[in-house]
């Protein structure tokens, strides 16, 4: 049900005021969200509600249309390209379908952000692409395969691993277990939640699984009406009286993940 995570209360990710639009078509308006170091914070809303347009926009992917957006304290808008690439370093991102480069092998794609961010031999990247492939719980001859060769969950893994190359302090993730069969969705469930634990990660995610929001995350943050409506745990989510909510976290799906926790 949580991390284990020792949670700060003081604020990796602060959003406060956000405007984003596409043309005239307003995505959020007076969005605030405050993400605690350490915890793992997973974003939940209707189709639509923008989830992954907020991921892309805290990623810098899309700019504000007003308001702010800081990060380890700093805001990605204001600053120059070297320090906005540092920063970027410190986290890592799983999009849908694992996102990896279809012509190179899972240990390549693991290098690439050795090869755009470090100088390092090809020895000690083989090296540690090695451990980050072990430590998402692929074995050791999947370093060689294309992704092409991989099944769902692998190229989760892959994906997750090349996430984590950097060693990154928080890393987001949009619907993780998206595609999975439910066996391989809470085998990956565990695996987020002990590497969180273990590395002390901060965890954002975007996910539709109610057995995820169960098995791995701290607090949920509710999207509607342009904004986050509701941030905080489980038990604040059955509490709500908002109808979106009620319908999401009382349907049958959230009795059925509820079942046995
Ligand atoms: N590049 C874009 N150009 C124009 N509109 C966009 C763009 N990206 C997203 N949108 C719109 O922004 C809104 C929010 O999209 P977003 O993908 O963030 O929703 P979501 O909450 O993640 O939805 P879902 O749960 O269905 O994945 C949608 O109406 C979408 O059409």
């Amino acid at each position: 049900m949580e991390s284990g995570n020792q949670i700060v209360e003081e604020p990796i990710i602060e959003v406060q005021g956000l405007l984003t639009k596409f043309d005239d078509h307003v995505i959020h308006e007076n969005l605030d969200l405050s993400v605690k170091r350490g915890e793992v914070l997973g974003i939940v809303g209707g189709s639509g509600t923008g989830k992954s347009v907020l991921l892309r926009t805290i990623l810098g992917l899309k700019s504000p249309d007003g308001g702010n957006i800081r990060v380890f304290g700093k805001d990605l808008e204001m600053l120059p390209e070297d320090e906005r690439r540092a920063q970027e370093r410190r986290w890592g991102v799983l999009f849908q379908e694992g996102a990896l480069f279809s012509a190179l092998t899972v240990a390549q794609n693991v290098q690439v952000a050795y090869r755009e961010h470090l100088h390092m031999g090809q020895k000690l990247m083989d090296e540690l692409a090695a451990v980050k492939i072990a430590m998402v719980g692929l074995r050791s001859g999947a370093a060689d395969l294309f992704p092409s060769e991989l099944s769902g969950g692998m190229k989760k893994r892959a994906g997750l691993a090349r996430a984590l190359a950097l060693d990154p302090e928080i890393l987001f993730l949009d619907e993780p277990t998206a595609g999975l069969d439910p066996i391989g969705a809470a085998a990956f469930d565990e695996l987020i939640t002990d590497l969180a634990h273990t590395l002390g990660l901060t965890v954002v995610m975007v996910t539709h699984d109610l057995d995820t929001l169960y098995a791995t995350c701290d607090r949920i943050a509710v999207l509607a009406e342009r904004r986050v409506i509701l941030i905080g745990t489980i038990d604040d989510m059955l509490q709500s009286e908002h109808p979106w909510i009620r319908e999401y976290f009382h349907g049958p799906r959230a009795r059925a993940a509820f079942a046995g926790k």
